[in-house]
Order: structure tokens, then C-alpha cells, then sequence
């Protein structure tokens, strides 16, 4: 059995894992449930799962959720809440499903507290990937890909490695492997010229075409700044460098991404376009359990199809790769932009073209700390986002 604590449970991932964990009850037991401030969510939730603690960051909504709830679960709240919800002792993994650079500290939290971690929140290993990587090593952690590209990849070393190879030797076989090659769906816009992006909505951007998600990564995915946040994610979690990491078009996301070995054998992972294959993957690894979702029907699917992103409609995705090969506080600086340009255009306040803009005006001025620490890389963030403020209020 293993128990799990779910940062994020009441998004679109943290969502779907608790569905796995439904489908899964002898195998997998949800200890904890934490979130930001989504009150009736989190109540229904405890009266489903009855976690041994629940979290809310926002602490009136903490407070809201223990007037109305009269249960055995512990009630937490804040940074701190949000730490225990990370550490807890009758917890083995932590699957990280918050959205955004907030995923961090309790990500960290959990890698030092010994816990394995089935990773979402893809903004933690681009804001920290060198001090995430680190801590896995000396902690002996297992960090497991729930991002479909990422898990995608994950499985295919697995099937191109000698079978005798463990989790941690396949980590440092990355000379037998030419490249990564991530898939991306192209988003709502694929194919629009940089001119006819001038004049698209936000109901548009958040119709994405294959997946259903939360409104960050749906934007981000139209953009392509997802794609870029995933090859920086690729870099960390493979030990790639960035030149053996390539990205394809393939509008139908059934191909979730794909590996090229020396001997030019390509070895990719396919399904159906549904999160929980992926999160259920990174949970019963390194078993696999019985599917509790739709499968794939490769007649139904017809024509699979390949083409080359543009780079000049969508520069979020350069952007994010030349910030990636650059290092250092750059990708954090690139993140933080990001994120914010993304709540100021889901608030109405810049328009969809000011995004790559403002990131990129952002990132040219960002001075580099080359090898930051940890709190280096916080003060970066919050830097790099009054910074941006300040653009997009002059927008
Ligand atoms: N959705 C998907 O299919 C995929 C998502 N991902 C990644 O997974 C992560 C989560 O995405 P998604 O589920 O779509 O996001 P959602 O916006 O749907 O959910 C975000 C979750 O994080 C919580 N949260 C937000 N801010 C904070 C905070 N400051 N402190 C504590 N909790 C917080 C929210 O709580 P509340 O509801 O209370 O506000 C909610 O539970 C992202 O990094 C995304 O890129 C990766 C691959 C696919
Ligand atoms: C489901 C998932 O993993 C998302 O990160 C997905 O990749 C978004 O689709 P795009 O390929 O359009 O970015
Ligand atoms: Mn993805």
C-alpha cells in the first residue's frame, strides 16, 4: 500500500489522482489533501478520502473549511500547513500537483523529509532543477514524471536500457541515447500566422484541443511556452543536455513523446489523451496497475501526423530553450515572467501577443547569477515578477 499526500488536490491533476487512487483502494491510500483556498472542493473531498490531514493556504479559507467541517481530519493552514502536508510521517509519496513556482519549497520539503515524489508541477524543476536534482541524489529519493511527455520518455528508457538497469543507473546512460524527442500538440492557434494571433480571445486560448487542464498550462500550452518549460523539464529529470532535445508538432497527442537510441531505434509510449496513465503510472511504478481509463484504438485514431513548430508565430518556445541553455537564474527569471504575463492576460490586463513581449523584454535585462542558491533563486522570483508588474502596468 502506499500513502500518498496530494499538493494541489483540487485542480485538475490533484483531481485525476484522487480518481486513481478511487480506482486503486488496495493499493494506494490518500493520507493528505492540500490546496490553496477551493473550500467546498476540499470539504467533499475529506468526506470521500478521509485523509488523516487537510490543508489550505489561504488561511480564512482554512478558517471557513473548520467552521463547516466536524470530522477526524486534521485541519491545517498557511506555508506551514502546507510543509506537513509535504512531510508528513505516514506518507511515502508526494505527488506534486500545484500550479506554478508555489510548488517549490514543499516539493523540497518532501525530497528532504525521504519521501518519494511523482511530479506534476513541472515549474519547480524549471525554477530549481540543479537544487531539485541535488537533493533526489543525497536523499535517495525516487522523482517519478507525471507530465505526459516526461513520463512518456521515462517509459521508453525503460524499454531501451538493458532490463537489469536500475531506476538510478539509467540516470546516468544518456550517451546511449541520440535524443529526446518531445511531442507537443500545437495548441488552439496552430497553423495562425503572428499577425492573426493579434486578434484571438482568451475563450479561445483556453479551448485546448486534445486536453482538458487548468487555465495556467492551458494558456501556456497555446503559447508554447509549455513546450519550452518541458524541455527545460527534460534537461533536469534525463540528464540531457539541451542539444539532444527536440521538439515535434503532432496535433493528435496520442504519441506522448519518444526516445532515439544511437542505433537508431525509436522507442515512444502511445494512449489516449487522459492524465490518469500518467499519474497512475508514476504511483504504482515500478508496477503497473490494471487501466482504470479509456484505451487506445488505433483504428479509431487514423492518421497520425508530424510537422516542425514555428518558432517565429509562437517565440515563447526559443525563448524558454535559449534561457534553459543559459542557466544559471535564467530559467527561474523566464518562469517567473511567464507566470505572470499569463495571470495578467487571464485577468484581462495585456493582450495574448504582450506575452512572449514582456517574458523576453524581462529575460534580456534579468543579469544572471550563475550557480544561484536557494534563496538566490527566490529572490530572483520575486525580483523578476515586480519587474514585470511594472512592464505590463506600462502596457
Ligand atoms: N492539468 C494537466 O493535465 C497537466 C498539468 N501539469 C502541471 O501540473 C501542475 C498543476 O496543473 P493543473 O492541475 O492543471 O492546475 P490547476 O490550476 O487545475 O490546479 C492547481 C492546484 O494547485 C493549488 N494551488 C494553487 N496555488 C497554490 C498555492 N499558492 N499554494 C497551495 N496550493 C495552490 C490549487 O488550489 P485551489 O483550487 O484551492 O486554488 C489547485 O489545487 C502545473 O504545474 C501544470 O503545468 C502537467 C501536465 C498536465
Ligand atoms: C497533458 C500534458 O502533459 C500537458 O503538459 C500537455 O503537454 C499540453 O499539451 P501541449 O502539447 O499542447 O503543450
Ligand atoms: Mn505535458
Amino acid at each position: 500500500m502506499k500513502n500518498i499526500s496530494v499538493l494541489g488536490s483540487t485542480g485538475s491533476i490533484g483531481r485525476q489522482t484522487l480518481e486513481v487512487a478511487a480506482a486503486n483502494p488496495e493499493q494506494l491510500k490518500i493520507r493528505v489533501l492540500a490546496a490553496h483556498r477551493n473550500v467546498d472542493l476540499m470539504l467533499q473531498q475529506i468526506e470521500l478520502y478521509h485523509p488523516d490531514m487537510a490543508v489550505l493556504t489561504d488561511k480564512e479559507a482554512a478558517g471557513e473549511l473548520l467552521k463547516q467541517y466536524h470530522g477526524n481530519t486534521e485541519i491545517l493552514s498557511g506555508q506551514e500547513g502546507l510543509l506537513a502536508a509535504a512531510t508528513y510521517e505516514k506518507v511515502d509519496t508526494v505527488l506534486g500537483a500545484m500550479v506554478g513556482y508555489a510548488g517549490l519549497r514543499p516539493t523540497l520539503a518532501a525530497i528532504n523529509a525521504g519521501k518519494d515524489i511523482a511530479l506534476a508541477n513541472k515549474e519547480t524543476l524549471v525554477a530549481a532543477g540543479h537544487i531539485v536534482m541535488e537533493a533526489v541524489k543525497e536523499n535517495h529519493v525516487n522523482l517519478l514524471p507525471v507530465d505526459s511527455e516526461h513520463s512518456a520518455i521515462f517509459q521508453s528508457l525503460r524499454g531501451g536500457y538493458h532490463p537489469c538497469l536500475t531506476f538510478t543507473e539509467t540516470e546516468n546512460r544518456s550517451s546511449e541515447v541520440k535524443k529526446l524527442i518531445l511531442t507537443a500538440s500545437g495548441g488552439p492557434f496552430r497553423g495562425k500566422t503572428k499577425d492573426e494571433l493579434k486578434q484571438v480571445t482568451l475563450a479561445q486560448c483556453l479551448k485546448h484541443p486534445n486536453w482538458s487542464m487548468g487555465k495556467k498550462v492551458t494558456i501556456d500550452s497555446s503559447t508554447l511556452a509549455n513546450k519550452g518549460l518541458e524541455v527545460m523539464e527534460a534537461h533536469w529529470l534525463f540528464n540531457m543536455p539541451y542539444e539532444k532535445i527536440e521538439v515535434v508538432i503532432h496535433p493528435q497527442s496520442i504519441v506522448h513523446s519518444l526516445v532515439e537510441f544511437n542505433d537508431g531505434a525509436v522507442i515512444a509510449q502511445l494512449g489516449i489523451p487522459d492524465m490518469k496513465l500518467p499519474i497512475q503510472y508514476a504511483l504504482s511504478y515500478p508496477q503497473r496497475y490494471d487501466c482504470s481509463f479509456g484505451q487506445l484504438d488505433l483504428i479509431k485514431c487514423g492518421t497520425l501526423t508530424f510537422e516542425a513548430p514555428d518558432r517565429e508565430a509562437f517565440p515563447s518556445l526559443q525563448i524558454a530553450i535559449e534561457c534553459g541553455k543559459a542557466g544559471g537564474s535564467l530559467p527561474c527569471a523566464f518562469n517567473a515572467a511567464n507566470e505572470e504575463c499569463v495571470t495578467a492576460f487571464l485577468n484581462g490586463k495585456i493582450a495574448y501577443l504582450d506575452i512572449p513581449d514582456i517574458v523576453r523584454r524581462v529575460v534580456n535585462s534579468h543579469i544572471p547569477i550563475p550557480h544561484p542558491c536557494l534563496d538566490e533563486i527566490e529572490e530572483t522570483d520575486q525580483n523578476v515578477r515586480l519587474m514585470t508588474r511594472i512592464l505590463i502596468q506600462h502596457q
